[in-house]
C-alpha cells in the first residue's frame, strides 16, 4: 500500500532514494550533521584570475602610444585610479579594456590557483566558493566569469560561484582576496580576511585582523588548518 502510493507520487521506477529531489535532501542534512565545516571563500580578479597582466597586455596593445604603468609601478587596488593620476582621459582608456568582450573570459589563471582550489573542495569538511564581484557594465563580465569557471573548474564548480558586489554580505570563516579593504554594509564580516599579494598591495601593511598569503606557493593548507577549531 504505502510502496503503491510512493510510486504514484515519484513515477514509475523510482525510489525515494533515487529521486533527484530527496537526494538533495539527504545530501543537505549529511552535511549539517557532520559537524563544523570551514567554509572558504576565494576572490577571483588577482586570485585566481591575472586581471593585472591580462588588462596590460590589451591596454598596450590597443593603446600602443598612451603611457602606461608596469606592473613593478602599480599601486593602489584601482588600475582606473592609477591611470587616471597619470594623466586624466586614461582612467576611461583603462576602463574601456575590462569593459570589452571576451576580457574576462581570456585572462590566464593564476600559477597554482585552480589546483589549490581544487584541493581545497576536495578537502573533509570543508566547502569552498569561488567569491568575485562582477563590474556593473553587465554586458559581457557575469557571463564571462561563469564561462571561466566552467572552463577551468568543470560545469558542476558552477555551483560554487557567488557573485556580488557586497562580500560583507557573504558568510565564511576565510576570504582570500587581493583588495586590500574590502567594505560593504556589514561592518563585522564573519571570515577573516587574507590578503592574497599582488602587484598592487605587496607593499601594503596588513590591518591587525588581515594575514598574508604571498602566493599560492604559500601555505595555505596552514591558514586552512589554522581555522578549523
Ligand atoms: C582594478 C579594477 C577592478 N575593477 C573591477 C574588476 C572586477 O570586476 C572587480 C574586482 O573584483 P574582485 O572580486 O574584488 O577581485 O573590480 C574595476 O572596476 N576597476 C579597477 O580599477
Ligand atoms: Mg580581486
Amino acid at each position: 500500500m504505502l510502496l503503491s502510493a510512493t510510486t504514484r507520487l515519484l513515477g514509475r521506477g523510482k525510489t525515494l532514494l533515487s529521486h533527484p529531489v530527496k537526494r538533495i535532501c539527504g545530501e543537505m542534512s549529511t552535511s549539517s550533521l557532520a559537524g563544523k565545516r570551514l567554509r572558504v571563500l576565494v576572490d577571483m580578479d588577482g586570485v585566481l584570475a591575472d586581471f593585472e597582466g591580462g588588462f596590460l597586455k590589451k591596454y598596450r596593445a590597443r593603446y600602443p602610444a598612451e603611457p602606461y604603468i608596469t606592473l613593478e609601478d602599480r599601486r593602489g587596488f584601482w588600475v582606473s585610479s592609477q591611470y587616471g593620476h597619470l594623466r586624466s582621459d586614461l582612467c576611461e582608456k583603462a576602463i574601456s579594456i575590462w569593459e570589452s568582450k571576451d576580457f574576462f573570459i581570456e585572462l590566464e589563471p593564476l600559477p597554482g590557483g585552480v589546483e589549490a582550489v581544487k584541493e581545497m573542495a576536495r578537502m573533509d569538511n570543508t566547502d569552498v566558493f569561488i567569491c568575485t564581484s562582477p563590474i556593473k557594465h553587465y554586458k559581457h563580465c557575469p557571463y564571462e566569469k561563469y564561462a571561466w569557471v566552467e572552463k577551468h573548474f568543470g560545469h558542476d564548480f558552477l555551483e560554487q560561484v557567488i557573485l556580488t558586489r557586497d562580500k560583507t554580505l557573504i558568510s565564511g570563516d576565510i576570504l582570500i582576496d587581493d583588495k586590500p579593504d574590502i567594505l560593504g554594509v556589514e561592518s563585522n564580516p564573519t571570515w577573516q580576511h587574507i590578503l592574497f599579494t599582488a602587484c598592487h598591495n605587496k607593499h601594503q601593511s596588513l590591518s591587525p585582523s588581515q594575514r598574508r598569503l604571498q602566493s599560492w606557493s604559500d601555505d595555505w593548507r596552514a591558514i586552512l588548518d589554522s581555522k578549523r577549531q
